[in-house]
């Protein structure tokens, strides 16, 4: 809610600034002419929000739409079912419900949605669902904005502080049960420094979710038991160092570190999206960059080292807003 608010406070200091016609150097072409950009709003925006953070996915592009000019239609994630319903019903005691309507329902309602033409779809979700949504957008040549995943990777340089890296690893990692969109994915490091790590991790999170995460109240579970048989199964085969609890009533799953991970291994084919770290061994940064570059581009990227050359890498620069 925080970054809401703020974005609300940015949004009303600005749009005045904005919103205002800029200036344009004039060319031979256009040396007789007043030459300005002058914005427009775009006219209905859909709004698509998935359940990770139901209310400011979702709320957040809304915000922006609205300052723009525009209608909007609200698609909240059904599987956050109640806030879905939340917002369902209180977003009409404040906004005018023909212009920004709550659209609530599953896939039949959200592809009735897609039939329909759009002047912007703003879809925050998973990479195969944003390629539905960026085909249906297609057939009347509707922008859209993709908020997607994918394996966000960290990497630890054997010369940095350890203490640091691991603490903040743990907190990003296992926010949320790891299911946020920029968290750590995976760990990079040298073999010598794995079990040091490994160690630090272990200490964090007693420190944050004491001796029984299960018991904590700050750990969070997974949202549903599709989810959970999904991160489960990422899990099989694997070599747990930390972790690795799970109960299917209650969609808990411990935070687990795994380690000796082989590159090939299923759970390093996908964005993990839940409490699962796991680790993969590499002698030197070059081999990590190599490592990383044979993927996705990735939402984010970490990087912990004391040697600024880390960071002088061209795709630690492109990638790491969080580094
Ligand atoms: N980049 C970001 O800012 C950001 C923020 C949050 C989440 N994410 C990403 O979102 C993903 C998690 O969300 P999710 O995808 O599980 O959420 P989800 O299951 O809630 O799906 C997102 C939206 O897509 C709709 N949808 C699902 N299947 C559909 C289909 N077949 N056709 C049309 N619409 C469909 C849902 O109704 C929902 O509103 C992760 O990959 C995460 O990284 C990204
Ligand atoms: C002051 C403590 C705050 C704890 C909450 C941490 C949440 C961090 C991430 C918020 C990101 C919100 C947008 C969602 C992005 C992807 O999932």
């Amino acid at each position: 809610m925080m970054g809401l608010l703020a974005e609300i406070e940015l949004i009303i200091d600005n749009l005045h600034k904005w919103a205002a016609p800029q200036h344009v150097k004039k060319n031979l072409t256009t040396m007789g002419d007043d030459v300005y950009i002058n914005y427009e709003p775009l006219g209905v925006v859909l709004v698509i929000g998935a359940w990770n953070y139901p209310l400011v996915v979702v709320l957040q592009p809304v915000v922006g739409a609205i300052a723009a000019g525009n209608a909007v239609v609200i698609k909240p994630s059904e599987v956050a079912e109640h806030t879905a319903k939340l917002l369902e019903k209180i977003v009409p005691r404040y906004l005018d419900k023909e212009l920004y309507p709550v659209v609530n329902g599953g896939v039949p309602e959200t592809t009735k949605l897609l039939a329909e033409r759009f002047d912007h779809i703003f879809y925050t979700g998973n990479t195969s669902v944003g390629k539905i949504i960026m085909q249906a957008a297609a057939k009347f040549l509707t922008p859209v904005t993709l908020e997607l995943g994918g394996k966000s990777p960290c990497y630890i340089d054997k010369d940095c502080d350890i203490d640091i890296a691991s603490r903040r690893i743990t907190w990003g990692k296992f926010v949320n049960c790891g299911q946020t969109c920029i968290a750590p994915d995976y760990v990079l490091c040298d073999k010598s420094i794995q079990g040091k790590l490994i160690e630090k991790i272990k200490e964090t999170l007693k420190e944050f979710y004491g001796e029984n995460p299960k018991e904590s109240q700050d750990y969070e579970r997974i949202i549903n038991q599709r989810h959970f048989k999904r991160v489960l199964g990422l899990l099989q085969g694997e070599k747990v160092a930390i972790g690795g609890e799970h109960d299917e009533s209650s969609c808990y799953i411990a935070p687990t570190v795994l380690i000796d991970v082989k590159p090939n291994a299923k759970v390093m084919q996908e964005e993990i999206f839940g409490p699962l770290l796991p680790i993969i061994t590499v002698k030197d940064v070059d081999e990590a960059i190599q490592f990383i570059n044979q993927k996705e581009k990735p939402l984010a990227l970490y990087a912990f080292a004391n040697d600024k050359k880390v960071f002088g890498y061209p795709c630690v620069q492109n990638l790491g807003p969080d580094c």
